[in-house]
């Protein structure tokens, strides 16, 4: 069982997966993306034609829930019922969809549970989790708590970089929007007590991967 449990949670596009998933690569670390768990999910419920606004029949998916994440840096892949669906969770229509899922409360607690077995499986001698309740809910003991923060414009660019276009009023009301609703539900602006913040706004991806890493090397027990 891995040891060391470095918690990563932030808003949307703040770089918690890329970052995470080079910090874990460079300590030799495994790294849980735990949005992709709330993605399958929501997308099962769109293949299932399951009305995503009704939470008893979302919460009544939990339990036979097949899922299965790679873990690993270099080998990452989002299954349900066997079935590759590590693209699709990005879809847009996944994404409008995720934050009703999420705040389900039988999902959260189920997801909750499944991440936590996840977590201590693996053989590696710390995991990088990240999301939005890691460092308050999922892993709240964490040996490293990190909240990674940057502007709403960095994240917006951040993103838009990524699909190659120039942020549009849509997609940056879409952001704010998903962000506004995951809200409601858990707290990942604000640093909860004992958390360290980084604000990723004026470093580039490799200077932020760096002040993850030292983070993790600068823990008390270290
Ligand atoms: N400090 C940074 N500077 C510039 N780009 C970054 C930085 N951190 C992350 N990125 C890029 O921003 C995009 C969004 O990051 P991602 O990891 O998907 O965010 P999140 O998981 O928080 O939604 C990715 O293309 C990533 O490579
Ligand atoms: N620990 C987590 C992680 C994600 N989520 C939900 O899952 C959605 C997708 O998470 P994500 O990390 O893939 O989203 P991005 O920030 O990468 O766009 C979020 O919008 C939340 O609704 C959550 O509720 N708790």
């Amino acid at each position: 069982m891995s040891d060391l449990i470095v918690a990563v949670d932030g808003p949307a596009g703040s770089g918690k997966s890329s970052v995470s998933r080079e910090a874990a690569r460079r300590l030799g670390f495994a790294y849980l993306d735990t949005g992709a768990a709330y993605r399958a999910l929501a997308w099962h419920c769109l293949d299932e034609g399951v009305d995503v606004e009704d939470a008893v029949a979302v919460a009544a998916r939990v339990p036979g829930f097949d899922y299965a994440i790679g873990m690993s840096p270099d080998r990452y892949f989002v299954r349900v019922g066997g079935e590759d669906i590590t693209p699709d969770i990005r879809e847009p229509r996944v994404t409008a969809v995720v934050s009703a899922v999420a705040r389900v409360p039988e999902v959260r607690a189920g997801l909750t549970e499944l991440f936590r077995r996840l977590v201590a499986e693996r053989p590696e001698p710390g995991v990088i989790v990240e999301g939005r309740d890691i460092t308050t809910v999922v892993a709240p003991d964490a040996a490293v708590r990190v909240l990674l923060t940057a502007t709403p414009e960095a994240r917006m660019a951040r993103r838009s970089a990524e699909l190659g276009a120039k942020p549009t009023e849509s997609m940056t009301q879409q952001l704010a929007s998903r962000d506004a609703q995951d809200l409601k539900v858990v707290d990942f602006m604000n640093a909860a007590e004992g958390v360290t913040t980084l604000d990723s706004t004026e470093l580039d991806f490799e200077q932020t991967v760096q002040a993850l890493i030292d983070i993790v090397r600068a823990r008390p027990s270290a």
